[in-house]
């Protein structure tokens, strides 16, 4: 069978897991990858997830199929001027940058039209190949936003390795693709950001919000981990989109504070049952590894040996435990002990394992 011969630039999280899930999942291949931070090069060359550590200078790319730009946004569009002298007319160069305008403006500029814009949603708030999963990919969607210029081989052929990894190929203009990920992606992680430097502004000096944040802030703060080079090139390269979703956000907030002020019940009523009905009909499919956590909550005394207990209990059953620990926050009155597994199917039979043994299981 022909080698694929695939190139990767950039080596972090989501360059890194599409190398694992290409030598997991895809026909036999071979990975040329730089980065540069040689470290993320030489790791990922010792496991075993790429098979040559390319030169700066990018010649070693020349003989690629298909290559992954995988840096930071503005980076991916310096990368993809360099190569463009340098691939052969039939490789597919391709990104996995968060916005698609800039850099297909870019590729149409130089003429390129062996460039089809990409965006795996999936992703995590970690950086850097130690994060990477070989199936983070799985079941997201992966945007495309080919010119009407790409050969329709090629978009098919990328479309073919995307279905390999697991993920879910869709087309997007790409003006499109950078309104709606302002909207779904962009300003929900400024606005998360925002929350976390606003307590960390309020907070007191016994940095009592910081110890007390629960559940809810948390949950919704996540992102706010994420790396700040990614998300500052985000905001460079779709600064008209962000502006006018932020825009619509902020006449959003003054809307219901002014129903607070003004004790509009009624609305204030419907602000939160106008949510609540449209959050719970998006699908919470399983996507991404990272994303995906498979974990339950057991009501337990809070004493020594119970970790041990059970974790000795499902051992016999075969189920492997990512992360087992007591949950000192008691912001819910059940269970106290959280029980992180790798899949559904161990997720599963310990709730059947542990309510046997008349144990409270919570998901
Ligand atoms: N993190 C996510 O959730 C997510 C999801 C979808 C898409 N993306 C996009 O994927 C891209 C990478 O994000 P990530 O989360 O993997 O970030 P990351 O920080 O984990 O990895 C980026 C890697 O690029 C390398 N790099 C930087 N400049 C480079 C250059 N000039 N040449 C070669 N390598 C260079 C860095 O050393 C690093 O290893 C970004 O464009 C981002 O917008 C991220
Ligand atoms: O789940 C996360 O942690 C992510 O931030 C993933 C996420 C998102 O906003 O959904 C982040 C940036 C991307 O371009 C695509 C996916």
């Amino acid at each position: 069978m022909k080698l694929l011969q695939i190139g990767i630039v950039g080596l972090g999280l989501m360059g890194g897991s599409l190398a694992k899930a290409i030598k997991t999942k895809c026909t036999p291949s071979r990975i040329t990858a730089y980065d540069v931070h040689p470290d993320a090069l030489h790791l990922a060359y010792e496991e075993g997830i790429i098979d040559v550590i390319a030169h700066k200078d990018f010649h070693d790319f020349s003989h690629c199929h298909i290559i992954f730009l995988c840096a930071p946004v503005k980076k991916n569009m310096e990368v993809l001027e360099k190569l463009v002298s340098i691939v052969h007319p039939s490789c597919i160069m391709t990104d996995i940058g968060s916005t698609k305008k800039d850099i297909t403006d870019l590729a149409r500029t130089l003429q390129c039209n062996q460039f089809i814009g990409g965006h795996p949603m999936t992703g995590s708030e970690k950086s850097g190949i130690s994060s990477a999963e070989s199936h983070l990919y799985e079941n997201a969607y992966y945007i495309l936003t080919p010119d009407p210029s790409i050969p329709h081989t090629m978009v098919k052929t990328l479309r073919e390795l995307i279905e390999q990894i697991g993920a879910l190929p869709i087309l997007v203009e790409p003006d499109e693709h950078d309104y709606i990920t302002a909207s779904i992606s962009h300003v929900p992680h400024i606005i998360a950001s925002a929350m976390v430097n606003m307590v960390q502004k309020l907070d007191n000096p016994k940095e009592q919000m910081h110890t007390l944040a629960a559940g809810g802030f948390k949950d919704i703060t996540r992102i706010a981990s994420s790396s700040p080079e990614m998300w500052q090139q985000i905001c460079l390269t779709n600064k008209k989109n962000i502006l006018e979703i932020m825009d619509c956000f902020q006449e959003d907030l003054a809307s219901i504070r002014s129903s607070i002020q003004h004790n509009q019940l009624e609305d204030v009523w419907r602000f939160f049952e106008r949510a609540r009905n449209y959050r719970d009909s998006f699908s919470d499919r399983e996507i991404g590894a990272i994303m995906k956590s498979y974990k339950i909550t057991v009501d337990v005394v809070d004493q020594p040996g119970i970790i041990a207990e059970i974790a000795t209990l499902l051992s016999k059953h075969n189920i492997n435990i990512k992360n087992i620990g007591i949950n000192n926050n008691r912001e819910h009155q059940e269970g106290v002990l959280e029980i992180l597994f790798y899949d559904l199917h161990s997720q599963e039979q310990s709730i059947q394992i542990l309510n046997d043994m008349h144990y409270l299981v919570y998901l």
